[in-house]
């Protein structure tokens, strides 16, 4: 399971995704280009302490991340509030990768049409959106619940 953050403009948000994709060993893709700068110079700069646990692949087009995909074999699965099927209905796989729109704008028609699957949290029909970093968060747990991906439990430290 990986997670995939298309043109991220919001560091705070990448940030809570990369500490997130830490803690449950996750890789993370970035599409850039994003709205700030994304070496990992810059997260250290912003004081993001868990980039040593986070396998980040930095793609430096939506083609570049296509093509890595496509060789891996993995799905692509995207979270968009335009989604047909509901995040608890969805089927997912161990090698999918789950990507999250650009806080801004989601993503362009091209990348919603490339997805082998287009998944939805539901939320209340007047409301436009979740924070992208929730939106990831609830169908990571849920994919990682239904593919047995959850790191094994130990105390903390
Ligand atoms: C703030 S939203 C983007 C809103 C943007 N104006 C749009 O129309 O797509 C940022 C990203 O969070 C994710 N997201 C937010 N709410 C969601 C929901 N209810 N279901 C699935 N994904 C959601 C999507 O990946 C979305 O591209």
């Amino acid at each position: 399971m990986r997670l995939a953050l298309y043109q991220p403009d919001i560091p705070q948000n990448a940030g809570t995704l990369l500490r997130l994709a830490a803690c449950l060993g996750v890789a993370v893709d970035i599409i850039e280009p994003a709205g700030f700068p994304v070496s990992d110079r810059a997260f250290r700069r912003a004081g993001l302490d868990y980039l040593d646990h986070v396998e980040i692949v930095r793609h430096v087009s939506f083609a570049a991340f296509e093509q890595a995909r496509q060789a891996a074999g993995a799905r692509l699965v995207l979270l968009t509030t335009r989604g047909a099927v509901a995040y608890v209905d969805a089927a997912f796989r161990a090698d999918d990768v789950l990507m999250l729109g650009r806080e801004s704008a989601g993503v362009p028609d091209a990348v919603h049409a490339a997805a082998d699957l287009r998944v939805v949290v539901p939320i209340r029909a007047e409301l436009r959106s979740l924070n992208v970093a929730v939106a990831g968060a609830i169908a990571l747990g849920e994919a990682l619940r239904q593919t047995a991906g959850f790191p094994s439990r130990r105390s903390p430290p």
